[in-house]
């Protein structure tokens, strides 16, 4: 038995339905209820009753919940992370770290809940006034992925509560026991179960449709694959949804010849190795200026061979299994094209033998927009590095991509840092580092990237209906 079991109710459980495994053993983790249609109906349908209730009271009571919500989170941070590195193999550093960012959006939207204010407008004529209230837009519905199975849910859940919403959550496949332990913890901090429920199925667009058609569910907010988003964003046309989506990525990071190159090459690591590869912002091409070219693809080659690849859970691993066979096919496929268009490996560059999905961390040079790793979302451990001459070359390079979440550049010149800064079509921008996400700044896409915010005090305006009153006979 594993330290985690006590964190997700007995009633998931059963014999046969949604078989859940350890990617860098295969080992099952436990098989979870199947739900049926008319499971799924009702809890939609509790979760629209229990709402009215919740909105009624006080800001502050909300994020009272909220609170302990993230404190017992915290309370529990070993067992999580433990549960974390089980279901989707990251090092167990990274867990833990996943864990205190997923709480810490809990904790700035409980704040966050009590900021909700309206406007008055001056009125446009005598004896009126106009106000602006700020409502819950009502019951929400999310749909998750497996590479951040705690913080992708507390990113929407959070700021869903503080406005006022329940949700109605559909994790990903691999990864439910964590969005399980979630709920088992929300019900104990006080939120009302059918606030914040988990529907686990192994039938993702059948029940993606059904939250789609739903004409209850006013919200839906999806972390995930471009190509799923679509989909969702067509489903969703006949209900009229609010939408945010959080897509993918082909985040460039450009190396100019005036950067401080070691500090370029620890932003580098820890931007692109962070769970193997799999993050939606991890960088997917490093464009490098050509006279810091070699020196920089050294320094990287170096810290990389360096990394340890393994199961997680063992001390000492940085790089843990990718999440399945099928991503670690697309990595291979990705290489061989490259290798045969001309790309050459400085790093890696092929399977780990274990029994699961790994594979090395590499890096591989002289990459050209030709080869498909160039434009593909990689999500897996591989550093393609491409070689560039002028400033608007690294521009016009990065900015050839139908994606537009992460870019990251890094300078010392300060000029060069607001001209390029300004020129990237992307919707977030590191300038001189390699991690971004914090739940205090705005989190999201342009382009085929994405639509909204996440995190920040922007994050709860999606889940926030906006009404105009225009009250009249004041004179
Ligand atoms: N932006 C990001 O953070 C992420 C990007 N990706 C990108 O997507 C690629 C594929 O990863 P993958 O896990 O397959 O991503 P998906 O987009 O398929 O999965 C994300 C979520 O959507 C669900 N889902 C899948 N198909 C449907 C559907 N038709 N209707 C409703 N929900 C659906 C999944 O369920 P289930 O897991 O049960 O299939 C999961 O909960 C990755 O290689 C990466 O490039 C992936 C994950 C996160
Ligand atoms: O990959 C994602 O979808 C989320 C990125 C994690 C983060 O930095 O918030």
């Amino acid at each position: 038995m594993t330290t985690w079991t006590d964190l997700v109710n007995a009633d998931a459980f059963t014999e046969q339905g949604l078989v859940v495994t350890n990617p860098a053993t295969g080992n099952v983790l436990a098989t979870l209820r199947d739900m049926s249609d008319s499971e799924v109906n009702a809890i939609i349908a509790e979760a629209d009753l229990a709402r009215v209730a919740w909105a009624s009271l006080t800001a502050k009571s909300r994020a009272a919940k909220l609170k302990a919500w993230n404190d017992l989170i915290l309370a529990n941070q070993e067992k999580l992370a433990q549960l974390i590195t089980a279901e989707c193999g990251k090092p167990l550093a990274e867990a833990r770290g996943e864990v205190a960012y997923g709480a810490s959006f809990l904790e700035w939207f409980a704040e966050e809940a009590k900021r909700v204010y309206g406007d008055v407008i001056p009125a446009h004529a005598e004896g009126k006034q106009i106000l602006v209230l700020k409502q819950p837009i009502g019951t929400a519905a999310a749909i998750t992925p497996w590479n951040f199975p705690l913080a992708m849910i507390t990113r929407k859940a959070g700021p869903a509560l503080a406005a006022g919403c329940s949700m109605v959550l559909k994790p990903a496949e691999a990864t439910p026991l964590t969005a399980l332990a979630l709920e088992t913890l929300a019900q104990r901090a006080g939120i009302p179960a059918p606030l914040f429920r988990v529907i686990t199925t192994t039938q993702p667009a059948h029940v993606g449709g059904i939250l789609c058609a739903s004409d209850t569910i006013r919200k839906l907010s999806f972390t995930g694959s471009t190509a799923v988003g679509k989909i969702l964003m067509r489903q969703s046309a006949d209900t009229m949804k609010k939408l945010s989506f959080e897509l993918g990525g082909n985040a460039p990071f450009i190396v100019f010849d005036d950067a401080d190159i070691n500090a370029a090459v620890d932003g580098a690591m820890v931007s692109k190795y962070r769970n193997a590869g799999q993050t939606c912002v991890c960088v997917n091409r490093f464009l490098v200026q050509d006279s810091v070219y070699d020196d920089f693809v050294a320094k990287l080659t170096e810290r990389v061979s360096a990394m340890k690849v393994g199961n997680g859970a063992e001390e000492g691993v940085t790089v843990g299994p990718l999440i399945n066979q099928a991503a670690l096919d697309k990595v291979e496929k990705l290489m061989t094209d490259a290798c045969e268009k001309g790309a050459k490996i400085a790093a890696g560059g092929h399977r780990v033998d274990g029994d699961g999905a790994f594979y090395a961390p590499t890096v591989l040079t002289e990459v050209t927009p030709e080869m498909a790793i160039f434009s593909n979302e990689i999500f897996g451990p591989v550093a393609t590095v491409v070689r560039f001459n002028t400033e608007e070359e690294a521009i016009a390079i990065a900015n050839a991509t139908e994606y537009g979440l992460a870019a990251y550049f890094y300078t010392q010149n300060l000029g060069r840092s607001w001209r390029v800064m300004q020129a990237l079509e992307y919707g977030m921008v590191g300038v001189n580092e390699g991690i971004i996400s914090t739940e205090v700044a705005p989190f999201g896409g342009v382009k085929h990237s994405g639509l909204g915010r996440e995190g920040s005090k922007y994050g709860i305006d999606e889940y926030l209906e906006i009404k105009y009153c225009l009250v009249g006979g004041l004179t």
